[in-house]
């Protein structure tokens, strides 16, 4: 079965998120099973790979072409498609953000021609089951995302009929909504959890999508993401000061004591690596940290992204020296100390499709204290390998903390490091999605 990914990050070429995670790793775990899976990404300038062909689209009215590059990474075969408007340095956060995209979109609706399936991840990929002539498969890792666009200049940009801009297609609210298309015309949706896939069901969660996500529940499937074992092995990580394993974890103290060189902090250290976005719950963390404080915990935040956060973040470090460190950057080596250096990873997030830190944080031995939504909830077993609180309030955050110094962080690491994270299963469910889209 040969399967085209379209996705707008993979690791290890392009990474902002969880996103790229997931795509860098399916297509691995695919290959045992007799799927040859290949991603395409548009070609970020950042990006070297060898230019193999053209790929020739119309948009807006107009023939365009665009250079088709390949790269081969970790066995798996990337194409990179050259269309224009990504020759700049950062992947999302542009006013024309929509346009590329869906030009992106549109071209790699020529490139699946030459494959069985499509699988479409996210709002910038939601098109291809519309657009492409070959089934597809569509994965919401994130609903918050949906991709809105005016309808004059969706129907100018892609030549496509009026006809689709009603309430059972793409129309939304007076919009053309991207990922309600992309639910409505896949022949299967996933999202990456369980419980994330029943979540988005009702209002709460649903972010106005979950009328549409009901109506099509028959075809709706949540998987669990997988994490990369090669890629977050404590055993083999390039960027910690010594190997450890469940076995062996004398080389954890000695991530902890780099950690707390490089950021200046003491134990017990609590930590947060990821995206600075609403859905994550700083705004509990930023408000925990007077009674964090008083209770002698010490807090880094690591993460890049909205710059209301990052700004209240540079405040509380200001005026908590030495207890609080705010690190803005997008950096893979400190991130990994803390998921092994840390005593507890927070991730008090709001709502959470999978998550993959709280699996990294349990590989590396340090238990997640996480909110009780989403993919945190399949993937921790609260008070064995982590401790799992329901309000989000701060209150409910201090609870939880307070709740896993009592049980103790270190029986709790160790027994997180016993878990199977592997893709394998999941792999094996989205084999079986495929077979029921090319049915
Ligand atoms: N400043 C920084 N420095 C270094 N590394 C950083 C970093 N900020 C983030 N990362 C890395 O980015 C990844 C974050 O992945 P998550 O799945 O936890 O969240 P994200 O919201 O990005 O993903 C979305 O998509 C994924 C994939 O489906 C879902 O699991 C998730 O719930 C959904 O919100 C991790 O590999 C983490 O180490």
């Amino acid at each position: 079965m040969k399967v085209l990914m379209v996705a707008p990050e993979a690791y290890p070429l392009v990474k902002v998120g969880g996103l790229a995670d997931v795509v860098g790793a399916l297509p691995k775990a695919l290959r045992p099973l007799g799927v040859e899976a290949t991603v395409l990404l548009p070609w970020h300038r950042f990006v070297e790979a060898q230019r193999v062909g053209e790929v020739a689209y119309a948009f807006a009215g107009q023939e365009e072409r665009a250079p088709l590059g390949e790269r081969w990474e970790g066995g798996v075969r990337f194409l990179l498609l050259g269309v224009p408007g990504f020759e700049r340095d950062r992947v999302y956060g542009y006013h024309d953000d929509v346009e590329r995209y869906l030009r992106f979109a549109v071209a790699a609706g020529r490139v699946a021609l030459g494959f069985d399936l499509v699988h479409a991840h996210d709002w910038t990929a939601a098109l291809l089951p519309l657009t492409a002539r070959v089934p597809a498969v569509y994965t919401i890792h994130n609903l918050a995302h949906q991709g809105l666009v005016d309808p004059a200049l969706f129907f100018h940009w892609t030549g496509l009929p009026w006809s689709l801009f009603h309430m059972e297609a793409l129309e939304f609210y007076g919009q053309v909504n991207l990922m309600k298309g992309g639910i409505v015309f896949a022949r299967a949706v996933t999202t990456v959890s369980p419980s994330y896939a029943e979540e988005i069901q009702t209002p709460e969660f649903g972010m106005g999508l979950d009328g549409v996500l009901r109506r099509h529940a028959g075809k709706l499937f949540g998987i669990l993401n997988g994490l990369d074992l090669e890629v977050f092995d404590p055993a083999k990580d390039p960027h910690l000061p010594a190997p450890y394993s469940r076995e062996d974890v004398r080389g954890k103290a000695l991530a902890q004591k780099a950690l707390w060189e490089r950021t200046g902090l003491k134990g017990p250290l609590l930590a947060y690596v990821g995206r600075l976005d609403g859905q994550k719950g700083l705004d509990l963390i930023l408000k925990a940290v007077p009674r964090l404080k008083e209770l002698g915990f010490y807090l880094l935040v690591q993460g890049v992204g909205n710059e209301g956060l990052a700004q209240a973040l540079r405040q509380v470090e200001e005026e908590n020296p030495g207890f609080v460190r705010f690190v803005e950057a997008y950096d893979e080596a400190l991130a990994r100390l803390a998921y092994a250096g840390a005593d507890a990873l927070l991730v008090p997030s709001r709502f959470e499709p999978c998550g993959l830190v709280q699996m990294i944080a349990q590989r590396y031995g340090t238990p997640p204290v996480a909110r009780a939504v989403g993919g945190l909830k399949d993937t921790i077993e609260d008070g064995r390998t982590g401790v799992l609180f329901q309000t989000y309030h701060p209150e409910g955050l201090l609870y939880g903390v307070l709740r896993l110094f009592r049980l103790g962080p270190e029986a709790l690491g160790l027994r997180g490091m016993e878990k199977d994270f592997s893709w394998e299963r999941s792999a094996r469910a989205y084999l079986e999605v495929y077979r029921k889209a090319l049915g």
